[in-house]
C-alpha cells in the first residue's frame, strides 16, 4: 500500500494549475511502491504520476533525483520525465509534502521475467550508466558500507529472531567486506534499485525505467551485481545461469565490463545482498505488523549472500 497521504479533488485543482498539463480529469491511488505516495493523474493534456514524497525521502536529495530523471529522459532513456511549471520550478507542496508531477510511462512490471527479459535490463542498465557520465550532479551511496552498519547496529540484537546465527554471520560478513571491498572500479551514476517492480515491459520489450530514489554514486559493477541479484534468482533460491548469462551478455552489449570488475562481481554481489537484507531485516524489526509500509522477507536475501559466499569464478554468474 503506498498512499500514505490523501490528496482531495480541489487540492489537486489548485496544484495542477501551476503545471502545463490542462485540467483534471480524473485521479486515483496507486497501491505499488513502498516509500512515496504516489497517484495515477488523468488531465486534458495526457496521464502522468503525482508523488508525493514522504518521511524516507531526504528532501534534499530531491534535486538531484529528478535532476537526474530530466538529463536521463533527454539522452534518450525511457523514464519518467519531471513538469516543469510555469514558474520554472519542478518541486511544489501539496498537502504538506513537497510534490511533483512525472510524465506516464507504459507498460507492466513482469513476476516472472524470461531470459530475454533480463538481457533487455542489462542493455539499459549498462546504457543508463553510459547516459550518466556526463551528469554534473553528485550523490555517494548512502547504502555503502557505513549506511549498512548503522542499519546492522539497529538490528543486530534481534537478527537470531528472524534467522537463528544470523547475528554471528553477519558479523563475520561485514570483517570480510571492510578487507575486501574493491576500490578503483569504474564508477559513475547507478540506480541502485533496478528491481523487476521498477521495469516496465510491453511483451519482450523494455519500455521503462522507474523509481530513481536510490539513484547515486557508486561502482556500475554494484548496480550489475544488484541486478544478478534481483533479476536472475527463481523462487527457490536457485541462480538460473541461463538468466545471468542473458543479463550480463545485454549489459557488455553496450559496456563491457573490464576485468577486474568481472572478478570483482562475487564480493558486490554479496555486499548487494547484504545491503537489502539489512532494509529489509530493519523494517520487518521495526514496522508494526498490518501497518501501511509493505515489509519484504529478509531471508530471501539471507539466501543469496550464502550462494554468493560460495562462488569461486565469476564465470559461475554466466560470464563469458
Ligand atoms: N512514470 C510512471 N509511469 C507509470 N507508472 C508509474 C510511474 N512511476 C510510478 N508508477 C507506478 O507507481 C508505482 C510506485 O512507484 P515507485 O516509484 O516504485 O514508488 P516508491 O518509490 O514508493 O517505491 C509503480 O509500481 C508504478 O505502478
Ligand atoms: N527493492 C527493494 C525495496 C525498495 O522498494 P521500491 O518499491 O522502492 O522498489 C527490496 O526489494 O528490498
Amino acid at each position: 500500500m503506498a498512499v500514505y497521504t490523501d490528496v482531495t479533488e480541489g487540492e489537486l485543482t489548485a496544484f495542477l494549475e501551476a503545471y502545463p498539463v490542462g485540467e483534471l480529469l480524473s485521479y486515483k491511488g496507486i497501491a505499488e511502491g513502498t516509500e512515496n505516495s504516489n497517484f495515477l493523474v488523468h488531465a486534458s493534456t495526457g496521464s502522468y504520476i503525482l508523488t508525493l514524497y514522504e518521511k524516507r525521502v531526504d528532501k534534499a536529495d530531491l534535486p538531484f533525483f529528478l535532476g537526474l530523471m530530466g538529463h536521463l529522459a533527454r539522452k534518450g532513456i525511457s523514464c519518467p520525465l519531471p513538469v516543469t511549471a510555469h514558474d520554472g520550478t519542478v518541486i511544489g507542496t501539496l498537502a504538506g509534502r513537497p510534490a511533483v508531477i512525472i510524465t506516464f510511462l507504459e507498460g507492466l512490471s513482469l513476476r516472472r521475467p524470461t531470459a530475454a527479459h533480463c538481457a533487455e535490463v542489462g542493455k539499459a542498465l549498462a546504457s543508463l550508466h553510459l547516459a550518466g557520465q556526463d551528469f554534473q550532479m553528485r550523490r555517494p551511496n548512502a547504502l555503502a558500507i557505513d549506511g549498512w552498519r548503522k542499519l546492522w547496529a539497529a538490528s543486530r540484537d534481534r537478527a537470531d529472531e528472524v534467522e537463528p546465527g544470523l547475528a554471528a554471520e553477519v558479523d563475520a560478513d561485514f570483517g570480510d567486506f571492510e578487507r575486501n571491498w574493491p576500490a578503483g572500479l569504474p564508477q559513475g551514476i547507478i540506480h541502485a534499485d533496478l528491481f523487476p517492480d521498477n521495469v516496465f515491459f510491453l511483451g519482450e520489450k523494455l519500455s521503462g525505467l522507474i523509481d530513481f530514489y536510490f539513484a547515486c554514486d557508486d561502482l556500475y559493477a554494484y548496480d550489475v551485481a544488484t541486478c544478478l541479484n534481483a533479476w536472475c534468482f527463481e523462487k527457490d533460491f536457485s541462480f538460473n545461469l541461463t538468466k545471468g548469462t542473458a543479463f550480463l551478455a545485454g549489459y557488455q552489449s553496450v559496456r563491457p565490463l573490464e576485468g577486474e570488475e568481472k572478478e570483482a562481481l562475487p564480493m558486490l554481489a554479496r555486499g548487494s545482498a547484504l545491503r537489502f537484507m539489512l532494509t529489509r531485516l530493519y523494517d520487518w524489526l521495526t514496522i508494526p505488523d498490518g501497518g501501511l509500509v509493505m515489509k519484504r522477507d529478509p531471508t530471501e536475501y539471507i539466501r543469496r549472500m550464502r550462494f554468493h559466499r560460495a562462488i569461486r569464478s565469476p564465470s559461475e554468474y554466466g560470464l563469458t
